[in-house]
């Protein structure tokens, strides 16, 4: 029997019930597992102080009934309630300016897998790297669904919005917003909610970011293409006519957006029958793939695999080798092999260029090549090069000279001391 009165509970008592309480995950008790952060007693009522955020919705509701339960046997407990701990917001980065690589998934048309192809990939791409998904899709966004995953939002002292947790995976979508009414936004405002949800969200050191775009090429699309830094787009598509005609009209607005299309994912043009094993096509057979201007990144089959919620260590294996390809795309697109000797001028200041330009080529004896790599496209060069070997009279044309852009940021420039 406790010394205490036997009436009034005490910390004590109240931490030894909900040492009975196990984390699902870990199979350790809640103390343990770091989800209770404080217990507050007042007469009879109990406070408890949990961050449940990494659960999913049903599991933490699990969990807080579990403790509930406990606390309640606790002689002198009256009233017991779970008080949501707001997740640690520090060493967070505040919009996408940190992440280092941003991939974005669009379709030309609504209900062709894209959402359920962002949150897989991400889970595939989880398996190496600190993740976060950004549910764009601001007039209906499943993210949350897809991956199990609720509200609330918390916000850090500053106001920005924390993403929410699962599996390692960081979730941020408009979905998961108190005020979110998405349906009802429109135009401007929808514009002003998602750039400010881009802007503010407290990432916790993420290195890639995967964003789930609306389908179609609205004004949703058009102000996160040019407001975001997006390093590559990934379209999805069915492999029928309608689609892929208007996946190739979205693949040019895109490009004409500077934004590198790193490929298509075709979706649910085949299923395997389950009682005879064989692959049925779900289109008319002569397919219209062969018409798409990107690379086909992956076929993924209807399967039921790809209904399932996926986690970063279970995802469908054609998910995993369509990740595979996306970051063999990204080094593709963005991986520059620099000519050994060339004068590499990415990142050095306006005013030292020409400096540093002069130094270099006027060391060439003729017939000599000079290769310039720039983060800028380099062709007014050309001018300052002519007065080099002769002065204001441009007599000497330059040849052979070409400028080739070798990734959407650097430019090659080739040419030899006349
Ligand atoms: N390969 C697949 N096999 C089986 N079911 C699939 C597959 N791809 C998508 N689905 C299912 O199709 C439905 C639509 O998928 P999803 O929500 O990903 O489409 P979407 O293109 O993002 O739609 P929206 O335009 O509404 O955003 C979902 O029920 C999803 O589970």
């Amino acid at each position: 029997m406790s010394e205490h009165d036997p009436q009034s509970a005490t910390k004590d008592d109240v931490e030894a019930a909900l040492r009975n309480v196990r984390d699902p995950s870990l199979d350790v008790d809640v103390f343990e597992a770091g989800l209770v952060e404080n217990i507050r007693l007042s007469g009879g009522r109990v406070t408890i102080e949990a961050d449940l955020s990494e659960f999913r919705p049903q599991e933490s509701d699990a969990v807080m009934n579990t403790m509930l339960q406990a606390v309640s046997t606790v002689p002198g407990v009256e009233q017991a309630h779970v008080e949501h701990a707001v997740p640690t917001t520090d060493g967070r980065d505040v919009g996408v300016e940190g992440i280092d690589t941003v991939i974005a998934v669009a379709s030309a048309k609504g209900g062709v897998g894209k959402s359920t192809v962002a949150v897989n990939l991400a889970c595939a791409l989880a398996g190496q790297d600190d993740v976060g998904v950004f549910d764009a899709d601001i007039h209906g966004p499943n993210v949350p669904s897809l991956l199990e995953v609720g509200g609330p939002i918390y916000s850090d002292d500053d106001g920005n919005p924390i993403p929410v947790e699962t599996n390692g995976l960081e979730v941020m979508s408009v979905g998961l917003m108190e005020s979110g009414a998405p349906l009802a936004w429109r135009g401007a405002m929808a514009h002003d909610a998602l750039t400010e949800l881009f802007e503010d969200t407290a990432w916790n050191d993420r290195s890639t970011l995967v964003v789930d775009l609306p389908p179609g090429t609205g004004d949703v699309v058009l102000t996160t293409l040019q407001e975001v830094p997006i390093d590559g787009v990934v379209f999805v598509t069915t492999p029928f006519h309608a689609a892929v005609t208007d996946t190739d009209r979205s693949i040019a607005l895109f490009e004409e957006n500077d934004v590198p299309v790193l490929g298509a994912v075709v979706n649910m043009g085949t299923y395997t029958c389950s009682s005879c094993g064989d692959e049925h096509s779900l289109f008319p057979d002569e397919s219209p793939l062969a018409g798409i201007d990107a690379p086909i990144l992956e076929e993924l089959p209807f399967t039921s695999e790809l209904q399932r919620t996926p986690t970063p260590t279970d995802v469908p294996s054609v998910v995993t080798r369509l990740a595979e390809r996306v970051r063999g795309r990204l080094d593709d697109v963005w991986n520059v092999d620099i000519p050994e000797g060339a004068l590499d001028l990415r990142g050095v200041p306006s005013a030292e260029r020409h400096e540093r330009v002069e130094r270099r080529f006027t060391s060439l004896s003729s017939g000599e090549s000079f290769v310039l790599v720039s983060d800028r496209d380099p062709t007014p060069v050309r001018s300052f090069l002519t007065e080099l070997v002769d002065g204001d009279d441009e007599t000497i044309s330059l040849d052979p000279f070409t400028v080739e852009r070798a990734t959407p940021e650097t430019w090659v420039l080739e040419t030899e001391h006349p």
